[in-house]
């Protein structure tokens, strides 16, 4: 991936790059009613690598929504960089760019008119530089003339991406960019926010692959049924919520008066969970003490998918 030539400029620090305070949303399907978001509030510190994770409905998009303006929320405040979603709209949408998760464009226009006519939205006669940058970075330069209809799904999420950055928005969201994205071009998607990160763009990603938000994502929010189960930095949480592991097999049963407490999976194979390394090499030791040497042994290490396991099924 090739890298930018421009920084964006960085707004006062002290403000947060997206705020959001009480906001709840209903559905009416028919008679019944479904709450989407309860009373969702937190914020984003700019700079910020922030996940935006949660099962099938949780409500993600919802918010995603509330952040484009195509869903009115019931009630609650949103504002990025300061800007209130209702009162400052010009730069609240001047502040954000948002990647959407469904691929929709105007059939008849190729690469640049579609970068062009976005530009046409903010209002940015002068912008071909910032838009050949773009092209270069995604590696869409031989695209340019090409009809978008015409692309692969992979170069049609590029063509997504740069669409959302025609005004270089300090806040980027996106809805699960790296969906149906075969692995190479996944890779050079990571490479590319992280480029967009380092220089000084916040992120929000929302994704269902979870060893991408961990490898990601500095801060994480966990949506469950339109409320926030969890908000905290990745590392605190896996610390909280998930522990590493290992599972070693004995050719012989564990003896009972064995001194460390450990799971029986099934006839010779074991797991201990451990916070510590240390209470591995002690478990190493009590085994060779009494000539237990493991014949397997595989060790996990903890991940946000067990994290994410044990709060949506709370
Ligand atoms: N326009 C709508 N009309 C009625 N119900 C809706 C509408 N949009 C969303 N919902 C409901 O609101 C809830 C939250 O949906 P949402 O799409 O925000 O979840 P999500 O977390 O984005 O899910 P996914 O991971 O599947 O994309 C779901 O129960 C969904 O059926």
């Amino acid at each position: 991936m090739k890298q930018f030539k421009e920084e964006i400029s960085v707004a006062d620090f002290s403000i947060p790059a997206l705020r959001i305070a009480g906001i709840s949303k209903s559905f009416h399907a028919g008679k019944n009613q479904k709450k989407a978001l309860s009373d969702v509030s937190f914020s984003i510190e700019q700079g910020d690598f922030f996940g935006l994770l949660g099962p099938n409905g949780a409500g993600k998009s919802t918010l995603i929504g509330v952040l484009a303006k195509t869903v009115t929320p019931d009630c609650g405040d949103v504002s990025v960089l300061g800007f209130d979603i209702r009162r400052d709209w010009q730069q609240f949408k001047m502040a954000i760019g948002i990647v959407p998760q469904e691929i929709t464009f105007d059939p008849f226009l190729s690469v640049w008119e579609t970068l062009r006519l976005q530009s046409g939205y903010f209002g940015l006669r002068h912008n071909d530089k910032w838009l050949n940058e773009l092209l270069e970075v995604l590696d869409l330069a031989d695209k340019k003339k090409e009809s978008v209809m015409r692309l692969s799904g992979g170069m049609k999420r590029r063509v997504l991406i740069a669409q959302a950055l025609v005004h270089k928005p300090p806040l980027i969201v996106l809805d699960e960019p790296t969906a149906g994205v075969d692995i190479n071009l996944r890779h050079s998607l990571w490479t590319f926010m992280e480029e967009l990160n380092r220089k000084g763009h916040t992120i929000i990603l929302t994704t269902h692959y979870l060893e991408e938000a961990e490898r990601l994502c500095r801060n994480v929010a966990m949506l469950n049924h339109g409320r926030i189960a969890a908000l905290e930095n990745t590392r605190d949480l896996l610390k909280k919520y998930s522990k590493d592991r290992v599972v070693f097999t004995l050719s012989r049963p564990l003896p009972e008066d064995f001194p460390i407490q450990v799971e029986k999976l099934q006839d010779g194979f074991y797991c201990l969970n451990y916070d510590n390394p240390e209470a591995l090499r002690t478990l190493l030791d009590e085994l060779h003490k009494r000539c237990l040497e493991p014949e397997g042994l595989e060790i996990g290490k903890a991940n946000l998918e067990e994290v994410f396991m044990r709060i949506t099924s709370k």
